[in-house]
């Protein structure tokens, strides 16, 4: 039985281009977003794989991605299912700022621990360790038992929402996660074996 789970980062998004912190912030993705999505796509398709169902957030950026890859793979209209518990991690206070700004007011070594420690929140917002807390439950709950069961599963989300998962998944620490850095439109491949645990990873960036 083939226990597939390959989960994306959405293409660059307009606020990522405009180097703003973004969060729940629903921008679209830019030309270079497009193309890195259906370029994921078509990676998939050299690679021989389909779905059986898709998971993504409530977020359009990453919504998109998923469409343009599953038009890619002749698989427009697959069942899709939308959770906020895959969003982007809420940046709070943060959200709609430039991260350069926000370092020349707060100092770079602040900026950097609001970004990429594990459990200090940006004001007003989510730690990746909060962050993880509402997406594992999810994945446990809802998608692990899919991919268990012999459906091969698509994830379309976000850098922090992933960075939960794949701290989970490769049973990462927290320091190494945060020095994870996700590529826009770039798929993970995971194969589990059948007591759950991964048998295979391969980053489609290598
Ligand atoms: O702005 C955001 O929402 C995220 C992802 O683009 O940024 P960061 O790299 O700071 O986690």
């Amino acid at each position: 039985m083939e226990r597939l789970l390959v989960l994306v980062r959405h293409g660059q998004s307009e606020w990522n281009l405009k180097n703003l912190f973004t969060g729940w912030k629903d921008p679209d993705l830019t030309k270079q977003g497009v193309d890195e999505a259906v370029a994921a796509g078509k990676k998939l398709k050299e690679m021989g794989l389909t779905f059986d169902i898709a998971f993504t957030s409530v977020l359009t950026r990453a919504q998109h991605t998923e469409a343009l890859i599953l038009e890619q793979l002749g698989q427009t209209g697959l069942e899709s299912i939308r959770d906020q518990a895959l969003n982007e991690r809420d940046y709070g206070d943060l959200t709609g700022l430039n991260k350069d700004d926000a370092r020349k007011k707060w100092g770079d070594e602040q900026v950097h621990t609001w970004r990429r420690s594990y459990d200090v929140p940006p004001p007003g917002g989510e730690s990746l360790k909060m962050t993880a807390e509402r997406v594992l439950p999810y994945f446990e709950d809802r998608i692990m038992p899919v991919v268990m069961k012999g459906q091969r599963v698509l994830v379309t989300a976000h850098g922090n929402s992933l960075r939960a998962l794949i701290m989970k998944l490769e049973g990462l620490t927290p320091e190494e996660i945060l020095k994870r850095e996700l590529g826009t439109g770039v798929p993970i491949v995971y194969r589990f074996n059948e007591d759950g645990s991964v048998a295979s990873v391969k980053d489609l960036a290598d």
